[in-house]
């Protein structure tokens, strides 16, 4: 793309120069820049995921801060074009990172900011909508419906999978593994089965009271246990969701020999990133074994689905959609831009990135902080006392 035609300019004659290259949900984002003497320069060009070479456009001779997507190759290139423009301030708007290489930044001294928490809850219902959708075939029922073939109740008319007293297996039991794990125990009674690198006490101890308050009152306690391999997850659980971050040790985590261990009837979910499944092993996997299900919300070849997927009736599909609420995407725009502001303004980095909330109250001003800066260590960034 040569320079942008459509940029929607906030503010011309401030001080620091901050570009978003997407318009992004809400105002409030907008105005804690330009309260803080900021022109915020809004790629509004009709390109969904912009080049590199849009965004070196983007940037120009003189850039403070970019606030940038998911969808973006931020590297070498791009952070040494910030860095010649005088930027030193970047912050995906979402909370993985992979698209970033955050060596590159260090390298340049850019700080890397990303949106955690915000998202967690958001993230984890449409995993969980996408389990029922999938162990219900409702999408099925729904185009069976629309095309006017109903022609009256059968015992055997999409008959689906019962989820109270399965088990749901979680592969990264982070925070939206965690909650998403809590919403299947909590809400359909479900015992868990997880695999994390890391023990996810607050979990155990959530699911262990559940339990206890169940068989208090006269019914089946749910139970958890944690995973010594991700296998034992597979092949012990009826409703599997993947929530691990991406890098090299998750990349196709799910495979055609890990597929083979799972339960013929199983449901498997996908809301982190598409390439910790090989789609190309899932879609045959999926036409071998019709009672198995998926639902995805992302794709290894984004955003293209792996040839045969889009035909399979045993595969939920929606478009990365899983931090689309309103509060949700307003709050990442937010984040992000406070991220870029932070640094701009020599703020320090906020202590913990797992408590944002004091960012997100719209009565009153932000914390002169950085909220959540990924390479804070690498670039020796102070801490905030706040
Ligand atoms: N589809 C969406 O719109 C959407 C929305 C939000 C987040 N995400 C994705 O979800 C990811 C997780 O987000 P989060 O906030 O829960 O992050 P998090 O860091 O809280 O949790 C990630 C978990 O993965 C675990 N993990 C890392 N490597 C692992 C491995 N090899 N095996 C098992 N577990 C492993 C970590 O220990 C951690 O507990 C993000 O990095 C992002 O890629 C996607
Ligand atoms: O990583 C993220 O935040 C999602 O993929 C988009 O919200």
């Amino acid at each position: 793309m040569a320079k942008p035609v459509s940029i929607e300019v906030w503010n011309p004659n401030g001080k620091y120069r901050v570009v978003s290259t997407k318009p992004m949900p809400g105002n409030r984002w907008i105005d804690l820049l330009i309260e803080q003497d900021c022109r915020v320069e809004i790629c509004t060009q009709k390109k969904t995921i912009l080049s590199v070479e849009d965004i070196i456009a983007l940037i120009g001779d003189k850039c403070d801060g970019v606030i940038g997507q998911l969808t973006e190759d931020w590297g070498e290139t791009l952070f040494s074009t910030l860095s010649r423009a005088g930027g030193k301030a970047f912050s995906n708007m979402a909370v993985g990172y992979n698209n970033v290489d955050v060596n590159a930044a260090n390298k340049y001294g850019v700080a890397v900011g990303n949106t955690p928490v915000i998202l967690t809850e958001t993230t984890a219902e449409l995993a969980a909508s996408l389990s029922l959708s999938a162990a219900r075939r409702i999408v099925e029922a729904d185009e069976f419906m629309r095309a006017g073939l109903y022609d009256g109740w059968l015992p055997n008319l999409f008959v689906g999978n019962l989820l109270k007293g399965q088990t749901v297996g979680v592969i990264g039991a982070g925070r939206i593994g965690s909650a998403y794990a809590r919403m299947m125990v909590e809400g359909f009674k479900m015992n868990l089965i997880y695999y994390d690198l890391y023990q996810a006490t607050r979990l155990e101890k959530f699911v262990t009271a559940y339990g206890q308050f169940l068989k208090a009152n006269g019914e089946q306690p749910v139970t958890w246990k944690r995973a010594s391999s991700m296998e034992e997850v597979l092949r012990e659980a009826d409703v599997i969701s993947l929530h691990p971050i991406l890098d090299k040790t998750t990349y196709h985590l799910v495979n055609k020999d890990s597929l083979a261990i799972m339960k013929k009837e199983a449901v498997l979910v996908n809301c982190s990133r598409g390439p910790v499944i090989d789609e190309v092993a899932l879609v045959e996997h999926l036409k071998q074994n019709p009672m198995f299900r998926v639902g995805l919300d992302v794709f290894e070849d984004e955003p293209y689905m792996k040839p045969g997927l889009a035909d399979l009736k045993n595969a939920v599909v929606v478009p990365h959609i899983a931090s689309a609420s309103k509060w949700t995407r307003e709050g990442m725009a937010t984040l992000a831009a406070l991220n870029v502001l932070g640094k701009i303004k020599g703020y320090p980095v906020w202590s913990n990135p797992n408590q944002v909330e004091p960012f997100l109250n719209e009565n009153a001003p932000p914390p002169a902080a950085n909220p959540s800066i990924v390479n804070a260590k690498a670039l020796g960034l102070p801490v905030s006392r706040l």
